[in-house]
């Protein structure tokens, strides 16, 4: 558990302090959002949890244990920190920079590779293709994964990030806010994140933050949040279209349907059949991986998909059973679709999801 205890940091020659009386608790596992407007003193309180920045006043409990008896090394070894600008050291490559925590704890070589592998694989990652690259060889998606990859090396129980998705395109972003739910899922750390965006603190908060002029406004669930905002400020601060912004909290899994498929390998006669009452179909490969889709029209007697299959690269035609109704939402607008396509971690399809869900959803999201 991390607690804030009226913490206070007020920098030298500045009239106003830059946090001021702050106080929140963060439970095990949990992750906690902290956003609000430019200047607000976000970054300060993320540096002061790892002694980058010591307080002037106030104090900061690790399981109890306040952090200014530990030695700031020492503290640090303990919490991952991933920063936007990722950080990576430019002269080392991938491992080497996912090794450097590792290191300093004297690990064994063996262990170090095996760590570096398992933690490319982690965040989805090729070990034999990007171990060897150099940060300038790496897209800006590639570099914030091995910045979280480095973060998360030595298994700290802390993880602070500020701004770690931050500077990559918006469906990059998304792809990366899933991937970092699924870790947590799996690792379930204690998360202190830094955003600029409330799309991402509503998808990924157990509980945000809000700041303003280095204080505490509201730290509530990004339900609750969304539907009583404390005072006028967060209310303005969340926006008119907080109908929509619930969209993104809730999951697709529940409301995914079968889809209408047929296997790339299909005879002309399963084809038709499976054509009969769709419109559309989705067409998938011998292991049940998604391949692109066919339009009913397009089926002549005789005709087999393997001849008529629009093929799509699966990324770009499904989500991830990770995505939220938003996601789906935005995609099945941009793509003009009514169906979207559902996908597992194997590029298999596992199903579709309608836009009649979404409706549902926000239905279920009212109650
Ligand atoms: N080293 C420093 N010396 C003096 N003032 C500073 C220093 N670092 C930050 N500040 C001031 O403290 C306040 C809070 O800054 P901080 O970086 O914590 O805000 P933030 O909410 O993270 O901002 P942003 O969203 O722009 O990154 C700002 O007014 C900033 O100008």
């Amino acid at each position: 558990m991390i607690e804030l205890k009226e913490l206070t940091k007020t920098y030298p020659q500045t009239a106003a302090p830059a946090v001021n009386g702050l106080s929140l608790t963060v439970g095990d596992g949990e992750v906690a959002v902290i956003i609000g407007p430019s200047g607000c003193g976000k970054t300060t309180t993320l540096r002061m949890i790892n002694r980058l920045i010591e307080p002037t006043s106030g104090r900061i409990l690790i399981d109890g244990h306040d952090i200014s008896d530990r030695r700031p090394a020492e503290l640090r070894r303990s919490i991952g920190y991933a920063i936007q600008s990722v950080g990576l050291f430019p002269h080392m490559t991938v491992a080497g920079n996912i090794a450097v925590v590792p290191e300093l704890l004297g690990w064994d070589k063996g262990r170090i590779g095996a760590r570096v592998k398992e933690l490319l694989k982690l965040v989805g990652l090729n070990a034999e293709t990007h171990a060897t690259k150099y940060p300038h060889q790496l897209s800006g998606g590639e570099a914030q994964r091995v910045g979280v990859a480095r973060a998360l090396a030595a298994d700290p129980p802390i993880l602070l990030m500020d701004e770690p998705f931050g500077a990559v395109d918006t469906l990059t972003r998304e792809r990366l806010q899933n991937q970092f739910l699924d870790i947590q899922r799996q690792l379930k750390k204690s998360v202190i994140l830094v955003t600029h965006d409330l799309d991402e603190a509503i998808r990924l908060a157990d509980r945000i933050a809000i700041m303003r002029a280095g204080k505490l406004v509201q730290y509530d669930t990004p339900e609750n949040v969304l539907r009583h905002p404390a005072d006028k400020f967060v209310h303005d601060f969340v926006g008119s279209d907080r109908a929509l912004k619930r969209l993104s909290r809730i999951n697709i899994l529940p409301f995914i349907h079968p889809a209408p498929s047929v296997a790339i390998t299909a005879s002309a006669a399963e084809t038709a059949e499976a054509c009969r009452t769709c419109r559309w179909v989705w067409v998938t490969g011998t292991d049940g991986q998604l391949l692109g889709w066919l339009d009913r029209t397009m089926i002549k007697p005789g005709v087999t998909p393997a001849e008529v299959v629009e093929r799509v690269a699966p990324d770009d035609l499904a989500v991830g059973e990770n995505a939220s109704f938003k996601e789906v939402l935005s995609r099945m607008l941009s793509q003009g679709i009514k169906n979207m396509p559902v996908i597992d971690r194997g590029n298999r399809l596992l199903g579709e999801i309608r836009m009649s869900d979404i409706e549902k959803a926000t239905a279920e999201g009212e109650g």
